[in-house]
């Protein structure tokens, strides 16, 4: 990337309360220029200059550790080009990701990317996320996703997937409140609630962002 799209990276990261290191910031740079490298071939993302790339894939990504914490398990659904799960795992490399997508080109991409950055907490899967509780029943203790569906399709995706004290994590854009009213006969007949909605600007920019958290009602 280049230089002020770097410095847009570490001022929004900053933002979120994030200080990046020399390492992660080289990481979070190499991840950028393999993306836009496999763009050229693949679709991975619509958004392909610098600055888009850094606030709006590695900001936007960070900005999920406003509520995300490690050490756990975090699965992220539809993940794409590795997004939120890649940036993340960069600056929390103790939370041990699962990062699932339906496109085995896109998961090859992120496989790619673990070898490169050598991230070594981070399985890539080829898998629709529909078959996943057979083989990880109850394991998560963070369930994410950004961009990937409605908010009921995602919990009822999620819900056997987490453990009970376990977290849902929904990116959301400026329709955060509509969503979770259009969900709420869904989210009450799948036994969860919402614990917490984080409303805030992307770093460096006036688009509204929402992280509306869920949990199992007990
Ligand atoms: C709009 S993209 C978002 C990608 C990434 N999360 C981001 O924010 O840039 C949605 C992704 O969900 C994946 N997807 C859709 N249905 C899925 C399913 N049932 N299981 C796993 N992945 C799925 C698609 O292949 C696609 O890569």
């Amino acid at each position: 990337m280049n230089q002020r799209a770097k410095d847009l990276l570490v001022s929004g990261a900053r933002e979120l309360g994030i200080e990046l290191n020399k390492e992660q910031l080289q990481r979070l740079d190499l991840f950028a220029e393999e993306l836009k490298k496999w763009n050229k071939k693949i679709n991975l993302t619509a958004i392909t200059d610098d600055d888009g790339i850094a606030q709006k894939h590695l900001v936007d990504s960070l900005s999920l550790l406003k509520v995300v914490r490690g050490p756990g398990k975090l699965l992220d659904i539809g993940s794409g080009g590795g997004f939120p799960g890649i940036p993340v795992q960069v600056v929390a490399p103790d939370l041990e990701v699962v990062s699932v997508d339906a496109v085995v080109k896109k998961i090859s991409f992120q496989k790619q990317a673990v070898r490169l950055l050598k991230l070594t907490n981070f399985t890539a899967l080829h898998v629709r996320a529909e078959t996943l509780a057979e083989s990880y029943p109850k394991t998560f203790h963070w369930i994410v996703s950004r961009a990937f569906s409605d908010l009921s399709s995602f919990v009822s995706m999620a819900m056997p997937l987490m453990r009970d004290d376990g977290r849902i994590v929904a990116m959301k854009g400026r329709n955060a409140a509509e969503e979770i009213a259009e969900a709420e006969t869904d989210l009450q007949a799948l036994g969860v609630a919402v614990d917490k909605v984080e409303h805030f600007n992307l770093p460096g920019t006036e688009e509204a962002r929402a992280l509306i958290v869920l949990r199992k009602v007990l």
